[in-house]
């Protein structure tokens, strides 16, 4: 096997990862949530009984120190899991021009992609998204070119047989999950449990699958580059370990052990906005080996592309705790995001701290 890489992977130095990330003694917190497994997630955290607060401590903190924890006994039926994963390795093994017929393309964003860039240096993967809600109705301005953000049509290949189904029974279970994670933080928050829904009215969330092939220079290249995620919760599942995850305390890289059948949950920079910086959104990157591939499934939770992102109006206060950021549009956020990872750009792409607000 050659030890070089085309240069478009290679990472600046100083981004480059170490040969083996730290093992860490104490790593991202695990975090059981049975307590919310059979009972309803109260309305209000006063009234918890002292499980679900003790639930509520938990994920308080992990969100304060890290942004990142893993969930067991989250509800979600580990066969869906395993499907859905069946379904990805089955996809990604298929021949490239087999894959290339829901190639994503300029009008659409979903689907199949092998080129995509972070922070304008290539990843190391493939990918496949999909949509977990599709809009019912074009919109209709959504003629090609009027905008090519609108049409979010899911684009589903002829094989592995099942895969649909695969991706839609795990889709829907996900984003229960998903709905209960929201409500636990928003407790945490010391806000009523429903009070973040209904910004997911018509929720652009999508899946993806992530495919890291076996890599000749692991100490150039990373599966993904460093970022944070530009939603409001992502929800992950891997098979093999390679996420690095940059620790809030000291800034080093700590691999995330994989647990079966757990998820690793992230905060991401809509929940870092909607809490004025209680939470914070942490950097996280992908580290690729020469030996073995590795397979992930994010599920990335996001808000109707209609909605203004801004400080929650409970957690302000003029005087004592200002709000930190200007409102910001989350489809505007999200379609240059995705055009930056879509096409490789000279400026550097958008970022929260484009809309704090200057003290
Ligand atoms: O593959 C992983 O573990 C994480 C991927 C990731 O961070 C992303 O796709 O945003
Ligand atoms: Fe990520």
């Amino acid at each position: 096997m050659g030890s070089l890489v085309d240069p478009a992977f290679v990472q600046a130095p100083e981004h480059r990862p170490k040969p083996t990330a730290p093992e860490a003694a104490v790593g991202i917190p695990l975090i059981d949530l049975s307590p919310i497994l059979h009972s309803p997630i109260p309305a209000a955290g006063g009234a918890a009984p002292p499980a679900i607060s003790r639930l509520l401590a938990e994920v308080e903190a992990a969100c304060l120190e890290w942004g990142f924890f893993q969930v067991i006994n989250h509800g979600v039926p580990s066969e869906l899991l395993d499907n859905i994963m069946a379904a990805s390795k089955g996809f990604f093994a298929l021949p490239a021009e087999e894959k290339r017929q829901v190639r994503r393309d300029d009008v659409n964003p979903l689907g199949y992609y092998d080129v995509e860039h972070t922070k304008n240096v290539r990843d190391w993967k493939e990918v496949f998204d999909f949509v977990v809600e599709e809009p019912a109705v074009l919109p209709a301005s959504a003629e090609p070119g009027a905008d090519e953000f609108l049409p979010l049509r899911n684009r589903w290949p002829e094989y592995p047989p099942g895969f649909r189904e695969a991706c839609e029974k795990y889709a829907k279970a996900a984003n229960e999950l998903a709905f209960k994670l929201l409500e636990l933080i928003a407790l945490t928050l010391g806000l009523p449990a429903n009070r973040l829904n209904g910004f997911f009215k018509d929720q652009s969330s999508f899946i993806r699958f992530n495919h890291y092939p076996p890599c000749p220079s692991p100490h150039l290249a990373l599966g993904v580059g460093r970022h944070k995620d530009g939603g409001a919760l992502t929800i992950l599942a891997q098979d093999v370990g390679g996420l690095d995850v940059k620790r809030q305390s000291d800034g080093e890289w700590i691999r995330v052990k994989p647990i079966p059948n757990s998820y690793i949950i992230n905060v991401g920079d809509i929940i870092q906005v909607w809490s004025n910086d209680k939470y914070q959104s942490a950097e996280h990157r992908v580290s690729v080996n020469s030996v073995g591939e590795r397979f992930s499934i994010p599920f990335f939770f996001n808000p109707a592309l209609y909605v203004m992102v801004q400080p929650l109006e409970e957690l302000i206060d003029e005087e004592k705790r200002p709000a930190k950021y200007n409102a910001y549009n989350w489809g505007e956020f999200f379609k240059s995001r995705k055009n930056s990872n879509f096409k490789k750009l000279e400026m550097e792409n958008t970022q929260i701290y484009h809309f704090k607000k200057a003290v």
